[in-house]
């Protein structure tokens, strides 16, 4: 688009010194007669002056009736001065010669004994004359058996230098248009891969986009200067431009779901036939690729009319973006039809812009098909959005349960006192830090007396509640800062930072009075007395590690017993 604004005064046609060939021209049907030293006699006009008849443009002259010769000439002008002259012609229908004065100067097509030939392309020709041709007289000796016959378009003197100049300018706008509308192909074919199922879906806009740029691209005249093949060219812009009513058939048909969605199939469905057919009679050499035109031609008004006859009234309940599709499809409608009109000889010769035509309907297709993309990005990124937010939630949830979990797996359910698992995880944690801080660790272990006899005795359910109770009572008489642990059975840990072992004694034979003086219950039956005997180890004042805390109090627990239970033992 920038490229576009910034080569549109370059663009736009400058003054050059041409003379527009439009005065003084005339034409005879039919081919010359052949003289005997093998020249054509009309080339130099004499014998035949008198049915020469006057045209104002070297084409299509009344009356043909069939036939495939035609001869037109005119005086060269007088004015100016030339360096190196040339003649300039947009086109020629189909196959010709140039006579200046009796001397064949151009040839394009090869024209056998009976003065006919095959279709060679529409290219645009350029005749070098020489410098003295003021006033003279020039020929074309035509041959064509498609609609048109003669020059076609302009034909323009002019110096060889500027030609070149004068196409460029012709051709700059829609040789950019081309390769934008390639560009947006290739957009929409890789949208097409990456992105499927939208509204507007992007094989038939990449179908469009390069039918059209393809088309532009060969019907531009510095194409020729590109690669010098015509034909080529010409097979390119059949191409491009037979394809069009396919793509723009299988954009409109996801838009229909009952019988006019079978219609629209069939027109582009005949399309697509006419494609194949028409290229490949062209190919294998029975028919010219020009006569496929007025065919297609034909083809394709009939189905634009189809094409506007399902639409129209349906046209108020299009949303927006289909209404603006269409406009666009109308407009490059117009101008399709109106170039198809100058080129059948209903509307005076002008160069139509087909191509902007088809920027504007690409532009428009693409512009609809990227906000149709970027809403459904939003959307995905609003999903992605409540999706997160959801995630986070089960995360959160997950990590409560596993917290609960980890509770379990450190709890004893029986007391709700820390486990066996917990006490050695403390002890590491406890011994690291004591050793790293110096400061000192004291642990008891505490076994309730003669326990077996209390389930034996009121049932394993009444040794439970002593426990509890026991339990209870450890985590009511010890400080919040002692840790508190049942190691299984009915044994107990209190681990105790910045504690020396006989301040523990001290405490723990208060808790053993209580003890003693408190009847154990179970379902209001009493169970009397509970006893339990205890065994304290220090560090440092016992152990270099820590660790080996266990053992050693563990032994003071073993020799309270030995001694009568019901008793601290400080490890010695
Ligand atoms: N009710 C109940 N009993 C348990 C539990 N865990 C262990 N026991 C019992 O506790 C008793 C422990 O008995 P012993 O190891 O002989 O010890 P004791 O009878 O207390 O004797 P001393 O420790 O020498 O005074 C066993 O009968 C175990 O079955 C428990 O969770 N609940």
């Amino acid at each position: 688009m920038l490229l576009l604004i910034l080569l549109g005064p370059i663009a736009a046609p400058a003054q050059v010194s041409t003379i527009s060939l439009t005065d003084g021209w005339e034409y005879l049907w039919g081919d010359s007669p052949i003289a005997d030293d093998g020249t054509l006699v009309w080339a130099s006009g004499e014998p035949a002056d008198a049915n020469w008849r006057s045209i104002d443009f070297p084409s299509n002259p009344p009356d043909r009736n069939g036939r495939h010769h035609a001869w037109f000439r005119t005086t060269l002008p007088m004015d100016g001065e030339w360096r190196d002259p040339v003649l300039y012609i947009y086109s020629v229908d189909l196959i010709v010669e140039a006579y200046l004065e009796g001397q064949r100067i151009y040839r394009y097509g090869n024209f056998n004994a009976r003065g006919e030939g095959h279709f060679a392309g529409w290219p645009w020709h350029m005749i070098e004359l020489p410098q003295d041709f003021a006033g003279k007289r020039l020929y074309f000796r035509i041959y064509s058996n498609y609609t048109d016959i003669g020059l076609w378009g302009e034909v323009k003197l002019m110096e060889h230098a500027e030609l070149l100049g004068y196409l460029f300018r012709y051709s700059a706008v829609d040789l950019i248009i081309s390769i934008v509308c390639l560009l947006l192909a290739f957009l929409a074919a890789v949208l097409a891969l990456i992105q499927s199922g939208t509204r507007y879906n992007f094989p038939p806009i990449a179908l469009f986009s390069f039918a059209s740029g393809l088309m532009i691209l060969a019907d531009t005249q510095v194409s020729q200067l590109l690669l010098n093949i015509p034909l080529l060219w010409d097979y390119l812009a059949a191409g491009g431009y037979y394809t069009l009513p396919i793509a723009i058939g299988l954009l409109l048909e996801h838009w229909y779901t009952d019988t006019r969605m079978r219609l629209i199939r069939r027109i582009w469905q005949a399309h697509l036939l006419y494609l194949i057919a028409a290229l490949s009679v062209a190919l294998a050499g029975w028919v010219n690729l020009s006569t496929t035109f007025p065919v297609f031609d034909l083809l394709l008004v009939t189905s634009l009319c189809l094409l506007m006859a399902v639409i129209a009234p349906r046209l108020p309940r299009l949303n927006g973006e289909q209404q603006a599709i269409l406009g666009s499809f109308a407009l490059f409608d117009l101008l399709l039809l109106a170039d198809m009109a100058v080129a059948h000889g209903l509307l005076p010769w002008t160069r139509v812009p087909v191509s902007s035509g088809a920027l504007i309907f690409a532009l428009a297709l693409v512009a609809i098909s990227l906000r149709e993309y970027s809403r459904t990005h939003k959307e995905l990124k609003r999903l992605n959005l409540r999706l997160e937010q959801e995630v986070a939630q089960r995360t959160g949830e997950l990590q409560t349960l596993v917290k609960r979990l980890e509770n379990f797996s450190y709890t004893d359910p029986l007391t709700g006192l820390h486990n066996r698992r917990y006490f050695n995880e403390l002890l590491e944690q406890s011994a690291a830090q004591a050793r790293r801080q110096g400061y000192s660790l004291t642990l008891v272990m505490i076994d309730i007396d003669h326990f077996k006899r209390i389930n034996d005795r009121y049932g394993h359910e009444a040794g439970d509640s002593v426990l509890a109770t026991i339990a209870q009572r450890l985590t009511q008489y010890f400080r919040e800062a002692d840790v508190i642990c049942r190691l299984g059975g009915e044994e107990f840990a209190v681990l105790m930072h910045g504690t020396e072992a006989y301040d523990v004694k001290a405490r723990t034979e208060a808790l053993l009075e209580t003890l003693a003086c408190t009847i154990q219950h179970h379902q209001e039956m009493p169970l009397g007395p509970v006893t339990i005997s205890c065994g304290i180890a220090s560090y440092p004042l016992h152990a270099t590690d820590p660790l080996a805390l266990v053992g050693l109090a563990d032994k003071a627990l073993y020799t309270a017993k030995h001694a009568g239970r019901a008793r601290t033992h400080v490890y010695a």
